[in-house]
């Protein structure tokens, strides 16, 4: 379909899904709609399935997430086109109203933002009228936690918090690559996987030059994990999103454009919410690592040296098409993390894990000057906050092993002395802010910090 028929799309609208039980595979059905006619897409999520059947209760408590799950992954289609209408195809109570708003907005903001189309900021889905039936409560918070593992540092982090806790974690992962695959391996732990193929007809589109820009990953990440829980019959899903996740990368026309929104904890709270609206789960989904900085997950990252052949947190690595083996080491979350692992271990292990000492390397200071906020805004990628890049930075240059590594001598020229002086009291090793952690798995964390 040519672009101008695209840009002249009125409405998103969400057909059909349907699950079939024998093979797992669900199938999400969208379409943009317009004067010019129509564009479909079909998206194939497939699930795990569990050895035996899943009851009717089970089956009824799965399709209530798929609902939900269907309404958000819908903004990979949305994003083709941008039209002012979003028509959700069922009556919902206000939580997942608000869920699924929130997802549309301020999870494609960066989006919006990028191709300045500030009408999506304040999209409104168009709900119908109704209310939907009360689903049944289902209390899971007892069973064994599926532990989401991104193949990072940080989920690397909570699955070993839960295994020494005895909470018996089962990994999980979508669409694991060999990074994945790898870490699990590691772990010595038995994973579930669920697949999720894209419709191909959207990367047609973008080739032909649809918009296109950054979505919110990890909502529909988290959903498909929910999803597993359920028909597995396990507990709440562990997720491993960090505090600094919560904070925006800059304001623009009064909206807050937040790359990792959907790894904040506005948006886990709003999850959690639309889940027990909609799905009656109690406690179903949390953040472990929510109250913690980036800077103090890889000091604890650092106590485990069975990943560090695999551990890779470099987003080039998860691309879908030409992905980088391991660390590209030449992007800001490469820079980042190299930052903040380089203070808990020695030289030669950090460079081992990254098959490159970035310390050592020249051309990288002008990407560590953003990151230390001396040059342009938080770039938009999951990296930590500028005063955790300063705080590493000034326990690197106390370092005999780091002092006079070229960038680091660099860097601490470049830093202002009123950013040294901010950081003087700072806060980056001590857990806080909100969290929805339950007390069993607070205290699975507090034994590991
Ligand atoms: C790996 C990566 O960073 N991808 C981002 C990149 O996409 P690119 O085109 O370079 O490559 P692909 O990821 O292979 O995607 C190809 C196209 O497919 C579409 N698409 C992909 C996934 C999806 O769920 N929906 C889609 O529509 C899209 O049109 C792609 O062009 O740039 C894109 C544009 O900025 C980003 O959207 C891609 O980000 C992926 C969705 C992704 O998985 N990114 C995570 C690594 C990521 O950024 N995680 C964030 C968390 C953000 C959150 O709120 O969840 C983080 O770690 O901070
Ligand atoms: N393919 C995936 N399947 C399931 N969960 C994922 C996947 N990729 C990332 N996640 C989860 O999403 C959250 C955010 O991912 P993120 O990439 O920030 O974490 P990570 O890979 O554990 O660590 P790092 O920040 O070092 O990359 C984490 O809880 C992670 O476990």
């Amino acid at each position: 379909m040519p672009n101008e028929q695209l840009r002249r799309m009125d409405a998103f609208t969400f057909p059909s899904y349907s699950i079939d039980f024998a093979t797992g595979e669900v199938l999400f059905d969208y379409a943009l709609t317009g004067p010019a006619g129509e564009q479909r897409f079909t998206e194939v999520i497939t699930l795990p399935l569990p050895a035996e059947p899943p009851s009717d209760e089970t089956v009824a408590t799965l399709n209530r997430v798929l609902e939900v799950l269907h309404l958000v992954a819908g903004v990979s289609y949305y994003k083709a086109a941008a039209p002012p209408r979003l028509v959700l195809p069922a009556p919902l109570g206000a939580a997942t109203v608000d869920y699924v708003t929130a997802v549309y907005t301020k999870g494609l903001a960066e989006y919006a933002y990028r191709n300045q189309l500030p009408h999506v900021l304040e999209l409104r889905p168009e709900v119908p009228a109704g209310t939907p039936e009360s689903p049944r409560v289902y209390d899971d918070s007892d069973r064994r936690p599926l532990s989401a593992v991104g193949g990072g540092k940080d989920s690397i982090v909570s699955l070993e918090a839960l295994r020494r806790a005895e909470l018996d974690p089962v990994p999980f992962s979508v669409n694991p690559n060999h990074v994945i695959v790898a870490v699990n391996e590691a772990s010595g732990l038995v994973p579930l996987a669920a697949r999720r193929r894209i419709d191909p007809v959207l990367f047609d589109l973008n080739a032909a030059g649809a918009l296109n820009g950054h979505i919110p990953v990890t909502a529909i990440n988290s959903l498909i994990a929910v999803a597993t829980a359920v028909l597995h019959g396990l507990g709440p899903v562990v997720m491993s999103n960090e505090r600094s996740a919560s904070d925006p990368n800059l304001a623009w026309n009064g909206h807050e454009i937040n790359h990792q929104w959907s790894k904040g904890v506005e948006a886990e709270g709003l999850l959690r919410a639309s889940l027990a609206e909609h799905a009656g789960l109690t406690d179903p989904y949390f953040s472990l690592l929510r109250s913690l900085s980036e800077l103090h997950i890889a000091r604890l990252f650092a106590e485990f040296t069975r990943y560090d052949d695999v551990v890779t947190s470099c987003n080039q690595a998860f691309k879908l098409r030409d992905a980088s083996e391991r660390w590209c080491r030449d992007c800001p979350k490469c820079r980042f993390v190299f930052l903040a692992m380089a203070p808990f271990m020695p030289r030669e292990r950090v460079t081992h894990i990254f098959g490159g000492d970035l310390l050592a390397d020249e051309s990288q200071i002008p990407g560590y000057r953003e990151l230390l906020g001396v040059d342009g805004h938080k770039p938009f990628e999951c990296v930590g906050e500028v005063e955790e890049s300063v705080v590493a930075l000034g326990l690197l240059a106390e370092q005999d092993q780091w002092r006079d590594a070229p960038v680091i001598q660099a860097l601490v020229d470049a830093v202002p002395e009123t950013a040294w002086s901010a950081v003087a009291n700072s806060d980056v090793f001590t857990p806080g802010g909100p969290n929805h952690i339950p007390p069993t798995y607070a205290k699975a964390l507090s034994s590991l910090t």
